[in-house]
C-alpha cells in the first residue's frame, strides 16, 4: 500500500536553529500516529511541512503521493493547527456552515455537532465560548470536509478532562471509519488513548517510532540508583536491566521491573547502599528508546 504521507531525510532549519535533522517517516492510509517530544522538538515543523505551509530546506515530502504545497494535494486533508481564529460574530451553527461551504459534500452540520459533543452550544457566537469549547469547535471544523488524512497540532491544549475525553471519542470514531490521523502532543495520556503508532521526536530527529504498547514499555522503565563497587557489566546482567550509566561508585540502571530487580540483586551478594528506586521520565523513557535493543547499554559518565 502506497503511503498517504512519505517524508525523506529532511531538513530544516530557521536562522541557525535546526529544526528538523534528517527526518524520515511514511505514514499509510487508516494508521494513527502520534507524535510525541518536548517544546522545540520539531513536531510543528513537521506538520507544517506535510501540510504544504512551509518546504523542506533538503529532503522530500508527498503528501498522497504529489507535491503537498500544491492546492491539489490537499484535497482530502483536514487540519487543526495550535492556534486558530474564530469568526467572534458568528455562532458555532453558522461556521460550520461556512466552512462546509468550501466542500462538495461536507459533513453536515448536526452530524458534527453530535460527534463533537457540541449540539448546546449552536446558537452560541463563538466570542462568547469559552477557551476550550473555541478549542473542541476548531477540532470539529478539521473533519467538516470528510478528511481521509487529519492533522492535528496538540488537539487538546486547554480543554478539561471532560472535553479531551469528548475529543478522543470523536477522533477515535472519525479513525475507526477508516481515516488517518496524524497528531502532536506533549501528553503522553493522548496519545496513549489515541494512537497506535508512537514516533518520539527530539532535537529535529525521529528517536523512536514504534507501536504504543513497546514505547509504553519503555516509559513503563524505573530508575534505580545506588551506590557499589560492582563492575557495570555484573549489573547490566542482571534481570530487566536496559541501560547502566556509572559515575565512579554511583550506579544508575534503568530496569523494566524494579522489584524483580531488587530481589536479583540482593539474592547476587552484591555490596551496595543508597538504593533509590523512581519512576522513569518520559526523557529518560525517550532515551532509552534510543538504545540499541537486546543487550543493556553500558556507559561511563565523567565525574
Ligand atoms: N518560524 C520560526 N522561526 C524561527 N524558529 C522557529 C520557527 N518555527 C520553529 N522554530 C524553531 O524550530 C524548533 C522546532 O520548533 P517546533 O515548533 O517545530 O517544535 P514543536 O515540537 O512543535 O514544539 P512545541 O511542542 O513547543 O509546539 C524550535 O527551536 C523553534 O524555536
Amino acid at each position: 500500500m502506497e503511503p498517504i504521507v512519505s517524508v525523506r531525510d529532511v531538513r530544516r532549519n530557521f536562522g541557525d536553529v535546526v529544526a528538523l535533522d534528517g527526518v524520515s517517516l511514511d505514514v499509510h492510509p487508516g494508521e494513527i500516529v502520534g507524535l510525541l517530544g518536548p517544546n522545540g522538538a520539531g513536531k510543528t515543523t513537521l506538520l507544517s511541512l506535510i501540510n504544504g505551509l512551509r518546504k523542506p530546506d533538503s529532503g522530500t515530502v508527498r503528501l498522497f503521493g504529489g507535491d503537498p504545497r500544491k492546492a491539489s494535494s490537499r484535497f482530502g486533508l483536514g487540519t487543526t493547527p495550535q492556534e486558530t481564529g474564530l469568526p467572534a460574530t458568528l455562532k458555532v451553527g453558522e461556521v460550520i456552515d461556512f466552512v462546509g461551504g468550501h466542500y462538495s459534500d461536507p459533513m453536515g452540520r448536526d452530524e458534527l455537532l453530535d460527534r463533537f459533543e457540541l449540539r448546546d452550544l449552536v446558537t452560541r457566537q463563538t466570542g462568547g465560548l469559552s477557551g476550550g469549547q473555541k478549542r473542541r469547535l476548531a477540532v470539529a471544523l478539521s473533519l467538516v470536509g470528510r478528511p481521509s488524512l487529519v492533522l492535528l497540532d496538540e488537539p487538546t491544549t486547554g480543554l478539561d478532562v471532560e472535553g479531551r475525553r469528548a475529543l478522543w471519542r470523536a477522533l477515535r470514531d472519525y479513525h475507526a471509519e477508516g481515516s488517518t490521523i496524524i497528531l502532536t502532543s506533549h501528553y503522553l495520556e493522548e496519545v496513549e488513548a489515541l494512537a497506535e503508532r508512537v514516533v518520539v521526536v527530539g532535537g529535529g530527529r525521529i528517536l523512536a517510532d514504534d507501536r504504543l504498547d513497546r514505547v509504553l514499555a519503555h516509559v513503563n522503565a524505573r530508575r534505580v540508583s545506588l551506590h557499589t563497587g560492582a563492575a557495570a557489566a555484573e549489573l547490566a546482567a542482571l534481570p530487566t536491566v536496559t541501560a547502566v550509566q556509572t559515575d565512579g561508585d554511583h550506579v544508575r540502571l534503568l530496569v523494566s521491573d524494579s522489584d524483580a530487580f531488587v530481589r536479583h540483586l540482593v539474592a547476587s551478594g552484591t555490596e551496595f547502599s543508597g538504593l533509590e528506586v523512581r519512576g522513569a521520565s518520559l526523557e529518560e523513557a525517550f532515551l532509552s528508546l534510543t538504545g540499541t535493543t537486546g543487550a543493556p547499554e553500558t556507559e561511563e559518565v565523567a565525574a
